[in-house]
């Protein structure tokens, strides 16, 4: 593995079109692109996906109708692995990372999670997002029989206990409170976490 130890790693979760992308590419900014990376654990999966079966893997990564189109046989195929190897997708999506901040954009699984808090016990921050299905289908959500009632999009549901929880579905300047708060708490995270590792806060 050639990733560097983390310092934080906010392990994002949330139904389709909640708005996971669109927040964690706003939070990457707030903190640069310098100290944290956006980690996708479908990005492997897409990419592989996309060589077995020729198709474009930069539309699987976008947010239009291509990925939606594959997507049920994108979970049949990536499920066949990880019933190989849980863990796989995780090892892959955190090779080449070397910012001191991880955003994992699409945990979905209890398994997803587990896996980061085993590796990294006390670096983990659950961050939820969560819109309503009103809002979700302004932004293009139709509820998929074998994809919205399955583990894809359910596994998290139940049974983790969330640091923060994100309403995507409001005002601007709501969404801006709820990032001002959590960008607080990543700070008071890393703060514990180089008080414990002895490390002194970058000037
Ligand atoms: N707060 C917001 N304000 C404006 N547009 C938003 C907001 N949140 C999400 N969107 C838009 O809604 C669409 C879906 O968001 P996004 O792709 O981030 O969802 P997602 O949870 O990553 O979905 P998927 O799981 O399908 O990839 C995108 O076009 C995005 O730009
Ligand atoms: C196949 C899959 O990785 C697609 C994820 O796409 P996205 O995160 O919604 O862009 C979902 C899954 O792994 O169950």
């Amino acid at each position: 593995m050639t990733s560097t130890q983390p310092r934080i790693i906010l392990l994002f979760s949330g139904k389709r079109k909640s708005g996971k992308d669109y927040l964690t590419d706003l939070i990457q900014k707030r903190l640069t692109a310098e100290m944290c990376c956006i980690l996708r654990l479908s990005a492997p999966l897409k990419q592989q996906y996309a060589k077995d079966h020729s198709l474009d893997y930069e539309e699987l990564l976008g947010s239009g109708q291509y990925k939606e189109s594959y997507r049920a046989d994108m979970i049949r195929w990536g499920e066949m692995k990880r019933q190989q190897d849980s863990g796989f997708f995780c090892r892959l999506a955190i090779k080449h990372a070397t910012q001191p901040i991880w955003i994992i954009s699409d945990c979905r699984r209890m398994s997803d999670v587990q896996w980061f808090h085993e590796e990294f016990s006390d670096r983990c921050i659950c961050v939820r997002v969560e819109a309503s299905e009103q809002t979700r289908s302004q932004r293009g959500w139709r509820f998929t029989t074998g994809i919205d009632d399955a583990e894809s999009e359910c596994g998290l549901d139940e049974g983790v206990k969330f640091d923060y929880i994100i309403r995507n579905d409001g005002a601007d300047d709501v969404l801006e409170k709820q990032l001002e708060d959590l960008l607080s708490l990543i700070k008071s995270r890393e703060d514990e976490s180089n008080a414990q590792n002895n490390i002194k806060p970058e000037k």
